[in-house]
């Protein structure tokens, strides 16, 4: 039976192995973590991350060919291949801070697959890294194998799924991607690698490329998709100040082919563990290979990301009279998207932060985040949750000024102003008049996602600011926003 480890039981590695031990029921997949909480998470019902879909696939391949652990020596020197899936942060200090990768877990993980290793092994890629990092793997792994004359096959394949469709995704991807030496041997790494997915995933759907286009493709894809959020943000500002809506403008571009209408939805801004630290890890590639123009290229889309964010804060703060200091603002929606419970760099921890920093009085709903898990967010330095948990720095103090609470109405009872920070369908079909009645007047509501009908919502008594949407009188009126 061949047998698939995997290094890393996170968002990325839980799913991706959980799916290939699915569709291959001949072949024994084991993922191992240094996490034993996480480890429990997976080996218990109620599983470590939530993912529609997920559950289910989990369900049937657990105890059969499917396997959890935290003895990552003993499954690591068991297995022909080896897919490793841990976090590469950005580096908070030294060299590179704010922007490089930090390969600190992907180094110590290729030192393991080092020393237990007693036989050949493909060692595959599946962590978002740097180009060129195959070529140091192969280096550490050549200068510190302890099993005499081993072969490795360093393989990229990058992971494209996106978080609440990463089930539907692995199912039925736009492409896989892989990336090997130009060498027999690379090229014989390549096609066993191509004989799992093969499976399931027709064949011109499989690519594959030499080793460094398919690290790069994984930055240049995220790198793009955050552009676009950039673009249709860009221009929802200038749809604010001059009347056009910006629903309407994406539908407009987005019926040309060569432009295509996914991913054109204005947003308070894009958030997830991905786009923003890839791109930096873009900008950070381009500066080392001096090409500053490149780099200040991707830095924008950035920089027009944090400009979405506080643009939205702003324009709370003004439209209250300039002040929300002691105000109740409910917010709804703490998730980086919806369908999903995961918080990294959600727009919300910026956007909380900024009202809380003007002084109100922030109560939140998610149907998916717990009270400790926002707590933990907004006392966090950035950059700090792309690690284990366990080896997150703890600040032993919570977030002033913010309460969380597991009912939107009750998140609203007595607020001053709803700001819809998440797209989650159930707040499309709340009962708004409630909300209204039950909150100060004039009731403000925030929409940044676009969630909501603003003329209902006026019609019911709210001042409604919606994300690229000719604003109404009151707004118009209100001080310009910085
Ligand atoms: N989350 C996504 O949607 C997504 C999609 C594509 C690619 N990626 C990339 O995949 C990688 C993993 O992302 P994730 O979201 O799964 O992260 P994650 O934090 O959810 O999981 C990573 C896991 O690796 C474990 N780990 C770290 N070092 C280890 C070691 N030496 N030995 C054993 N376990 C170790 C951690 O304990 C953690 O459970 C990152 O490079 C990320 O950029 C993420
Ligand atoms: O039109 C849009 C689409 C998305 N978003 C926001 O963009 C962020 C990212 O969304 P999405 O890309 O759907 O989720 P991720 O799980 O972050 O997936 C991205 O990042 C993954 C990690 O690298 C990649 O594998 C995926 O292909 C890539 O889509 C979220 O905050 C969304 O709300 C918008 O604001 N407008």
């Amino acid at each position: 039976m061949v047998k698939i480890c995997c290094i890393g039981a996170g968002y990325v590695g839980g799913p991706t192995m959980a799916v290939i031990a699915l569709k291959c029921p001949d072949v024994e997949v084991v993922v191992v973590d240094i996490s034993a909480p996480r480890i429990e998470g997976w080996n218990s019902e109620r599983l470590p991350i939530y993912e529609p879909g997920l559950d289910d696939v989990v369900r049937q391949c657990r105890g059969r060919n499917l396997f959890f652990s935290t003895d990552v020596e003993r499954h690591v020197a068991d297995a022909g291949i080896v897919f490793v899936s841990v976090n590469t942060p950005t580096k908070t200090r030294g060299l590179g801070a704010g922007k490089a990768a930090d390969l600190t877990y992907w180094e110590s993980a290729a030192r393991i697959i080092a020393d237990v290793s007693r036989s050949d092994k493909i060692v595959v890629e599946k962590s978002t890294v740097p180009v060129k990092t195959a070529e140091a793997i192969e280096k550490i792994l050549a200068h510190n194998s302890k099993g005499g004359n081993i072969r490795y096959q360093i393989l990229s394949n990058p992971e494209f799924l996106a978080e609440g469709t990463a089930i539907q995704d692995l199912f039925s991807p736009d492409r896989v991607l892989i990336g090997g030496r130009e060498t027999p041997e690379g090229r014989a790494a390549v096609a066993a690698l191509k004989s799992i997915y093969a499976r399931w995933v027709p064949d011109d759907r499989i690519i594959t490329t030499n080793l460094w286009s398919a690290e790069l493709s994984k930055l240049a894809a995220n790198a793009f998709l955050a552009q676009r959020i950039s673009s249709v943000n860009a221009i929802s500002a200038l749809c604010e100040a001059t009347g056009a809506d910006v629903t309407e403008v994406a539908n407009s571009i987005g019926k040309d082919s060569r432009i295509g209408p996914r991913f054109l939805s204005a947003s308070v801004g894009f958030g997830g563990s991905c786009f923003q630290k890839d791109i930096l890890n873009l900008v950070y590639i381009c500066e080392c290979y001096g090409l500053p123009e490149v780099a200040n290229y991707w830095r924008q889309v950035i920089r027009i990301n944090d400009y979405q964010k506080s643009r939205f804060v702003n324009r709370v703060v003004s439209s209250m009279f300039n002040t929300v200091a002691g105000k109740k603002v409910a917010v709804l929606g703490f998730a980086f998207k919806k369908d999903t419970g995961d918080t990294r760099e959600t727009p919300a921890i910026d956007v909380c932060k900024g009202l809380v920093g003007d002084k109100a009085v922030v109560s939140i709903y998610d149907p998916q985040v717990t009270e400790e898990q926002v707590q933990r967010d907004l006392v966090m330095n950035k950059f700090d949750w792309d690690h284990p948990r366990h080896l997150q720095p703890m600040s032993p103090s919570s977030a002033k000024h913010v309460a969380v609470s597991w009912d939107a109405y009750e998140a609203a009872r007595g607020a001053h102003a709803v700001c819809i920070l998440t797209e989650w369908d159930e707040f499309r079909r709340l009962d708004y008049q409630r909300m209204y009645d039950a909150m100060h007047k004039p009731a403000f509501l925030f929409d940044g996602r676009n969630v909501v009908d603003p003329d209902k919502l006026r019609r019911i008594g709210f001042v409604v600011y919606s994300i690229g949407k000719p604003p109404d009188h009151w707004l118009r009126d209100m001080p310009a926003v910085a």
